[in-house]
């Protein structure tokens, strides 16, 4: 099978237990921590910032955190998650003035980096910056909340973004974000996924290890 990656956005986990419920999703499976940050101005909502970052890795949590920054502007907080601990950052070309110093500014600071496009954000801008990109991250519902349905029309897009990232013989991982579920999975992996963030499908379940087996039976049934 593929090499895919199972992505928990803990915007969905219980915030009073936070350290509790990371650790134990990632004993339940998962590969790595995505961490929403929004600021109640780029996106219409708000949650944490580097200290809770810090606080998750002082807790012990050792997987890989992907920081999902949703705001603006965004250089001054990538030297703070990456003192705090986060391993990819990742950003909405909209919200920097300057994306291509962004990406630098983020590898300067040894973090994976990776731009973020909304469901209506026309992908361009890759061709221009594919040298310094680990992730792409396609956003499949519109940003600022979980338990959104899933966009159909990222499907058309992830499959452009696979065929780019193939041409260009890069290792990019090609993230997807938003109403992912098990029902939907296999469908999302085979227009090219390969990182598949879910909030809501596995934080409001009892059994996160039984979902996220789920999604990997499912991701089993896909063709490579
Ligand atoms: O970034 C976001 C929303 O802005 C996401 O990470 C959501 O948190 C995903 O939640 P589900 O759609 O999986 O519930």
């Amino acid at each position: 099978m593929k090499d895919y990656l199972i992505a928990p956005s803990i915007l969905s986990a219980d915030f009073a237990r936070l350290g509790e419920d990371v650790e134990r999703v990632i004993s339940a499976g998962a590969d790595v921590v995505h961490f929403d940050v929004m600021d109640n101005h780029y996106v219409p909502n708000l949650t944490f910032g580097p200290m809770v970052c810090k606080a998750l890795r002082d807790y012990g949590i050792t997987a890989p955190i992907d920081v999902h920054l949703m705001v603006k502007p965004v250089d001054s907080l990538i030297p703070e998650f990456a003192k705090a601990g986060a391993s990819i950052i990742t950003f909405h070309p909209e919200a920097s003035e300057h994306v291509d110093r962004t990406l630098a500014l983020i590898k300067e600071h040894g973090c994976q980096a990776g731009l973020v496009f909304n469901p209506a954000t026309p992908l361009h801008i890759i061709e221009h910056v594919i040298d310094k990109l680990d992730v792409i991250l396609l956003m499949s519902v519109n940003p600022g909340f979980g338990g959104q349905s899933f966009i159909p029309h990222t499907l058309e897009k992830l499959k452009q973004v696979r065929a780019i990232i193939d041409a260009s013989g890069r290792d990019i991982r090609l993230e997807v974000d938003g109403g992912v579920k098990v029902d939907n999975i296999a469908e999302v992996a085979a227009a090219g996924a390969d990182m598949f963030v879910a909030g809501s499908a596995i934080f409001s379940q009892p059994d996160y290890q039984l979902v996220i087996e789920q999604m990997r039976s499912e991701l089993a049934k896909v063709a490579q």
